[in-house]
């Protein structure tokens, strides 16, 4: 699905309205059914509650104010303060109004609400309906606004943000000013970019993108390179298993991980590999580590070779690996391999002579930070996994939160000299293609910040790419299972209790949830 700016979404608003002939109002009406199913998808019967709505005079309020009425009709207890007095609402948040004042037989409504007022209402409600700014907001929050926006997040109830959080930049996710932290954002026909950058991640909650009924051609025609991972793309692009298959039907994930002390990196991606559906899966490690990694793994082969006095891989084991990666379908280097310096030398070797597709992670990724020439040499399709510290030392930058306040622009740079595939990791994990194309995923939660758990995208990827999706494909795909397959561990164990070993364990329900949708 297209990620969109607020000019994309203004767009897009106008021609539905001129070329489609669908009224404003009638868009605002679905806007506000949307954010009322969403609440009663969440909350439950809406009837009795208490429920505030703070409207802005643009079409934010407008929406704001359709909640109101559709809130009113299911018997919730509605409180509407409007930050301005009526006839400074916008013509379509002007009939709205109208027409919540005359189904709700003149409920309460504060012109000009005073803080002390809201405060007050605020206080005595059970939810806050945010309707104060959506894509209309043009400059930094001041004043009643931010005393508003203030309030509402200091009133510590639920706080349900129509289709944006006040405050909140649609394009970078920037607070500008003061913003709302919202549990639950209702973002309307297409989502907006900023509610998965920057702040935007925290601020936003959960994101339900609502349709309002704008034409499907039109918003698959908005011209934006950008876009959101969604279930149903996702669950087409999954091979399909037919009857008639056998192991060799789905590829041979060949893995080129392990040194002393890093073994459980090397059976993380093996098995992650493995519970993706790959039908072998060999690691090549370092003969002396091999009975450890081998006491640990029961489905997946293991191919030693030769290594350094410390154990680790060394140049002696050059050809052996080149072979090995031939043989495979897909190949992954990199989990738990060392920074030792033959061990980096013989990265940069087996990368000019590789040929398989190819994931390169974690210690792989430390070694061609500092001659990362050597990806423009290799022939292979490589997929380069690195999170945020990774990424600043592939591209020189002071530190993880620099690459991070400009993801995109870090991550399209670098595939644009590269001509690699990169999933930068993170909250909310981008993924960018050579061709421009970038895509965010929105599934995964904090928990997955733990050990381990970056192996096991790197053998889903593997394993992805052994059973034949194309790259780019087997990427997305993966990417989006293993965040899935995290929020599954996150329910069953916790975010903090959750371990790398549970979200592979998880893999198989979060294949099994996409699967129904095919
Ligand atoms: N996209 C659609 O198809 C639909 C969107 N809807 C809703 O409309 C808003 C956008 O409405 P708009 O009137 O353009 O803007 P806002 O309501 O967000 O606010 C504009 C209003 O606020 C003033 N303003 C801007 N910045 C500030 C500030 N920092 N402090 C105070 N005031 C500010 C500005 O001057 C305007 O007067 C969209 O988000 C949806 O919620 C439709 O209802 C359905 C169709
Ligand atoms: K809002």
């Amino acid at each position: 699905m297209k990620l969109v700016t607020a000019a994309q979404m203004q767009e897009l608003d106008r021609r539905t309205i001129r070329e489609a002939g669908i009224p404003s109002l009638t868009l605002m009406e679905h806007a506000g059914t949307a954010v009322v199913e969403a609440m009663a998808s969440r909350y439950g019967d809406l009837a009795r509650t208490r429920v505030a709505i703070v409207c802005g005079k643009g079409h934010n309020g407008g929406d704001g104010l359709v909640v109101a009425r559709l809130l009113s009709k299911r018997r919730a207890q509605v409180q509407v303060f409007l930050l301005h007095h009526v006839s400074d609402l916008a013509a379509d948040s002007r009939t709205m109004y109208r027409r919540f004042v005359r189904s709700a037989g003149g409920k309460p409504v504060v012109a000009g609400a005073a803080p002390e007022q809201l405060a007050k209402g605020l206080a005595a409600s059970d939810l806050v309906v945010d309707a104060l700014l959506g894509t209309g907001l043009s400059a930094p929050v001041t004043g009643a606004y931010a005393a508003a926006i203030d309030l509402m997040n200091r009133a510590g109830h639920p706080i349900i943000a129509v289709d944006l959080p006040s405050g909140l930049q649609t394009d970078t996710g920037e607070v500008l000013g003061q913003a709302v932290r919202a549990d639950l954002t209702v973002t309307f026909g297409l989502p907006k970019l900023g509610l998965y950058l920057n702040e935007g991640i925290d601020h936003a909650g959960e994101v339900t993108v609502a349709d309002i009924g704008i034409p499907i051609d039109y918003a698959e025609a908005v011209d934006s390179p950008l876009s959101l991972l969604t279930p149903e793309e996702i669950a087409r692009l999954l091979p399909a298993r037919k009857p008639s298959a056998h192991k060799g039907t789905f590829g041979h994930v060949g893995i080129i991980a392990g040194s002393p002390g890093k073994t459980g990196a090397a059976a993380m991606a093996a098995r992650a590999a493995l519970r993706t559906g790959a039908g072998l899966v060999t690691v090549a490690t370092p003969r002396g580590v091999n009975d450890v990694l081998e006491g640990k793994l029961l489905e997946a082969m293991t191919y030693p070779v030769p290594d350094t006095a410390d154990h680790t891989f060394g140049l002696k084991a050059l050809d052996l690996l080149s072979a090995f990666a031939a043989a495979r379908t897909s190949v992954a280097i990199g989990p738990g391999i060392s920074t030792q310096p033959e061990t980096v030398e013989l990265v940069h070797r087996l990368l000019a002579q590789i040929e398989r597709p190819c994931v390169l992670d974690a210690d792989a990724l430390n070694a061609v930070a500092d001659r990362p020439e050597s990806l423009a040499r290799c022939r292979a399709s490589l997929i380069l996994t690195p999170h945020s510290g990774e990424m600043a030392r592939l591209v020189k930058a002071d530190s993880g939160q620099a690459v991070n306040r400009d993801r995109l622009a870090v991550a399209s740079s670098f595939v644009a000299v590269h001509r690699t595939i990169v999933v930068l990791k993170g909250a909310r994990t981008l993924l960018a293609h050579p061709d421009g194309r970038l895509a965010i995923c929105p599934t995964g939660n904090p928990g997955l910040a733990t050990g381990g758990t970056g192996d096991v995208l790197t053998g889903m990827i593997a394993s992805l790419l052994a059973q034949g999706l194309p790259p780019w494909d087997a990427a997305c795909s993966a990417t989006y299972l293993h965040g899935l397959a995290g929020d599954l561990a996150a329910q069953a164990h916790g975010q903090a209790g959750m371990i790398a070993g549970d979200v592979i364990d998880q893999i198989p329900y979060a294949i099994g949830q996409l699967s129904h949708r095919q």
